[in-house]
């Protein structure tokens, strides 16, 4: 029985364990689970993405890239309140209002995307992604632990923040985040086209509860219009999305982003979470189960980089463990499907990735574990 949010939208309140409902031990996925976020967040292991900074500051690491992006911060920000660690949660984000917010300039209000490990900003500019990720993540906090001080008052930093998300550059300060004529997130402020992997209506959702309220109805606006872009931008028979998108849905090749390579990938993970928290949608169903139809013949060590239409280039995944995680993650989308249980079962058997480009993978790997045991939640107000 679905429940009423109060905004029109109804959620399922209902967190599935799909590891359980596919044979596995209860006491062996919350086992896993633990270490997953134990090998990422703690310990020595040479999977670890989570770094701490002075007395009170932490990090993620993108260790591909060596810098660290309000993409990570967001993600972690995310991964610690699930797991209920208010400890690394508050660490991340005090390194991120010290080093990443942007007081001046067209971004004001906004993160610096990139920054170098001892905090110097290495671009002046954002990544939406980022900012939608750390406004949920607030959210979240004040419902599970309450608002404290600034900047732990975390209610009130989502809803500044997706205030200017939505209004910046209606004094010509800037940019908003997201296009007000269609609703649809940009891939950066400051152009018109956008990134399938950053749509998350389901999100939109709940900021439609939460955030100040002229805001709602935006915010309703946005769920719908990301849910159908979704449909625009993802092929109609492989069902693979590009990295960077027009508005109309078609591929944004300009500078060879309109194929299906890493960003791409968190489109199955977006749409097995979405389904979780807000139910059965159709066409949500049928994409997931294209997805894993696609992957379900190619072994991850010769996952490559395809045109959408499914087309394979030389160049292999650079993220095949993030790739699998995410397809994994659709099966809540598709759990009745043909390819549902395989994909679960490959997340199973595939260990942390080691060595320099582990940050990416492992964090969509973290997020698959959490979506599928049943422990990546909305958290209601009390
Ligand atoms: O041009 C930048 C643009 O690159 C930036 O996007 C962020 C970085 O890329 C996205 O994720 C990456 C996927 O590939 C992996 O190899 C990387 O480790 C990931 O970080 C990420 O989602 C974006 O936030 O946005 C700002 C633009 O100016």
């Amino acid at each position: 029985m679905m429940k009423a949010l109060g905004t029109g939208a109804y959620y399922t309140g209902k967190y599935r364990n799909l590891f359980e409902q596919f044979g596995y031990h209860n006491e062996e996925i919350e086992k896993r689970v633990k270490d997953t976020w134990d090998k990422l967040f703690e310990g020595d292991d040479d999977t670890r993405i989570y770094y701490e900074a002075g007395e009170n500051m932490g990090y993620l690491l993108d260790t591909g890239n060596l810098d660290v992006r309000t993409e990570g911060m967001s993600y972690g920000m995310m991964m610690a309140v699930q797991m209920g660690r208010k400890d690394i949660f508050d660490r991340i984000w005090s390194w991120t209002m010290s080093y990443m917010y942007m007081e001046n300039g067209e971004n004001a209000g906004y993160f610096a995307w990139s920054c170098e490990i001892d905090g110097t900003k290495r671009s002046n500019g954002p990544a939406p992604d980022g900012e939608e990720y750390f406004a949920l993540a607030l959210f979240f906090a004040s419902h599970r632990w309450g608002d404290g001080l600034a900047p732990f008052d975390y209610s009130v930093q989502a809803r500044n923040l997706l205030h200017a998300c939505v209004h910046k550059g209606e004094n010509n300060d800037g940019f908003p985040m997201w296009e007000p004529s269609n609703h649809l997130i940009k891939f950066i402020p400051n152009c018109d086209f956008s990134d399938p992997s950053y749509h998350l209506p389901h999100f939109y959702d709940l900021f439609a509860l939460w955030a100040n309220p002229e805001d709602r109805e935006f915010w309703g606006k946005a769920a719908e219009a990301s849910r159908s872009y979704l449909q625009l931008s993802c092929h109609q028979a492989t069902g693979l999305a590009p990295e960077y998108a027009y508005y109309d849905g078609t591929p944004n090749n300009e500078r060879g982003y309109g194929h299906f390579f890493s960003d791409s990938y968190r489109v199955a993970a977006n749409i097995g979470l979405d389904t979780e928290w807000f139910g059965v949608d159709e066409w949500q169903r049928e994409e997931a189960n294209r997805i894993q139809a696609f992957f379900a013949d190619i072994s991850p060590s010769d996952y490559r980089r395809y045109t959408i239409a499914g087309e394979p280039f030389e160049e292999k995944s650079l993220h095949p463990v993030g790739l699998l995680a995410t397809n994994a993650m659709a099966s809540l989308a598709s759990a009745d499907g043909p390819n549902a249980k395989v994909m679960v079962d490959l997340l199973w058997q595939t260990p942390l990735r080691t060595g320099e480009r582990r940050y990416y993978d492992n964090c969509l790997y973290l997020f698959a574990m959490l979506a599928l045991s049943g422990n990546f939640r909305i958290w209601m107000p009390n």
